[in-house]
């Protein structure tokens, strides 16, 4: 973020779950940048709320030690007073009505107010209830709606449905936290900034693209959340859908939220429906053994603290998924992510087709594709693989395939990249829902996915097995072998 980035409005910045992971981890970090960078509002509040009774100096100190703990550089004493200022707590017990009455006085109907739901979805429709029965919901209230929206289309519609009860679509918020990452901006700023790519972004230039998000992580303590979930439901259904819709959609009219949100809507009704006559041919799900990474041996799933040893869950997902209309047909976009994988790794890779007529086909029977990386991290940045000649006299040609590469760290020197936290707290400040998920992409993106999580809870196929420490299942790279394709390591 530079120099000339609005500073937000002055609003009240309430923390639901202010005492959760999430908050300490992410959230209160993300607002402390904020302010460091001079974009939170000099009037801007920040009032925590949890269940057990703690006086102001008491709140503070609980968020001194979640910024010592994960803001990863010195903190500024400047800034860290200026924080301590804004910030303040009151006690609710979430599902006790009577307790909101509790922001009366400390809170005024004249101020936006951001109410951040950092707290398990089921508590999302009990303190709608809580401030709307205590006259604390107005047009100026907005409600930020932490995933996952759902396990699947019923239960989303369910969350959905309570919180419209008392807010209107405007002035929700659902995060996706992948929407707020630097390169994952970039690449609309690619995409639709530069004619190179805007004119050549189609089934007549592109092969396929593939989209792969491997973690090192595993599930450590996260058990019972994640066996529920598998890795279909914790990234597919929201962040990789996200990333290939931004990578899929036609050009929005403008950049205004609704303009871009419809592009990704039209992309996510295209999608091929995968069920169980196609399930086999479409996807693969693996689940991790024990194995090494690093050099450590780690568990397998099913040895991991809490473990059910019969459980089905996926830990790795990979995909063939095809997009019924115009610019796509014709087109896979292969989607891959797991845990425990030898790496934590993000790309997109964009595969063109080769020339139509290859002259150097005396030295290569296949020219090498142009493949344009865009890498989401580690190491942010898009690079773009070309032929070019080896200098040098002589009859016969020589190529070479070399990069240009654009590396974020070696071109925008001195730029922090700020945490995605850090952008979309600040966008639902300043009032901007272009990166947030609209209602309808997350029920559309549930309809796809409850598709294939049907068909593999009716097929008697178990997960395939796969080593901590590897790419995934075998099975995952027959999956792209078998149209004559490989996935990028
Ligand atoms: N942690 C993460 O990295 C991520 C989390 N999320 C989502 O964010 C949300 C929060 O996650 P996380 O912080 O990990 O969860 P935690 O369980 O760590 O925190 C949830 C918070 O909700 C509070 N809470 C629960 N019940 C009540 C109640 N009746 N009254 C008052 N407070 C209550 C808890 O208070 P108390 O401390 O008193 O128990 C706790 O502070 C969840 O929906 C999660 O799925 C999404 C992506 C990543
Ligand atoms: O939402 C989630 O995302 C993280 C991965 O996020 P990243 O920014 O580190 O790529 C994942 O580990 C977690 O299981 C999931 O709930």
């Amino acid at each position: 973020m530079g120099n000339s980035v609005a500073v937000t409005q002055a609003c009240d910045f309430i923390l639901f779950g202010t005492k959760g992971d999430l908050a300490r981890r992410k959230l209160l970090p993300s607002l402390y940048q904020l302010d460091k960078s001079g974009l939170l509002n000099s009037d801007s509040r920040i009032i925590g709320v949890a269940r057990n009774p703690l006086s102001r100096e008491e709140f503070q100190t609980l968020v001194e030690n979640a910024l010592n703990e994960f803001v990863k550089e010195d903190l500024c004493q400047e800034t860290l007073a200026r924080f301590f200022e804004r910030c303040d707590y009151v006690q609710v017990g979430l599902t006790e009505v009577g307790d909101y009455a509790r922001f009366k006085g400390v809170l005024s109907d004249e101020r936006i107010t951001v109410n951040y739901f950092s707290t398990p979805p089921a508590l999302f429709g009990d303190i709608c209830e809580g401030l709307a029965s205590n006259g604390l919901i107005t047009e100026t209230t907005r409600v930020v709606l932490e995933k996952p929206i759902g396990f699947d289309l019923l239960s989303s519609k369910v969350i959905n449905d309570v919180v419209a009860k008392f807010f209107n679509e405007n002035q929700i918020y659902r995060i996706d936290h992948y929407l707020g990452k630097e390169t994952v901006q970039n690449l609309v700023a690619l995409r639709f900034a530069n004619s190179l790519f805007a004119s050549k972004w189609d089934n007549r230039t592109i092969d396929h693209v593939q989209i792969s998000v491997a973690e090192e992580v595993g599930i450590e303590g996260r058990w019972g959340y994640f066996d529920k979930a598998g890795q279909m439901r914790d990234m597919i259904q929201n962040h990789l859908l996200q990333v290939l819709t931004l990578v899929a959609m036609d050009p929005p009219v403008n950049l205004d939220a609704d303009s871009i949100r419809d592009e990704k809507v039209k992309v996510l009704k295209s999608l091929r429906r995968i069920n169980e006559n196609n399930i086999h041919d479409k996807t693969v799900r693996g689940q991790y053994t024990k194995g090494f990474l690093q050099g450590n041996e780690v568990p397998g799933y099913l040895e991991e603290e809490g473990a059910n040893q019969a459980s089905n869950s996926e830990t790795f997902v990979a995909l063939r998924v095809d997009i019924d209309n115009w610019r796509w047909a014709g087109v896979p976009f292969y989607l891959r992510s797991g845990k425990r994988m030898p790496a934590k790794s993000s790309e997109i890779v964009v595969h063109f087709k080769n020339p139509p007529h290859n002259l150097y086909r005396e030295s290569y029977r296949d020219l090498p594709p142009n493949k344009l990386t865009i890498r989401l991290q580690p190491h942010e940045g898009v690079d773009i693989q070309m032929m070019n000649k080896v200098p040098g006299l002589g009859q016969s040609t020589r190529l070479q395939t070399t990069k240009l590469d654009l590396s974020f760290s070696d071109t925008f020197k001195d730029q922090r990249i700020a945490d995605a936290y850090e952008r979309l707290l600040y966008e639902a400040m300043l009032g901007n829902q272009a990166l947030f998920v609209r209602r309808d992409e997350v029920e559309e993106a549930w309809k796809w996915c409850d598709g294939i999580i049907n068909a593999w809870n009716e097929s008697d196929e178990r997960p395939k097995p796969y080593p901590a420490g590897s790419w995934g299942p075998v099975a995952s790279i027959a999956l792209i072998t078998k149209d004559g394709r490989s996935w990028d390591e």
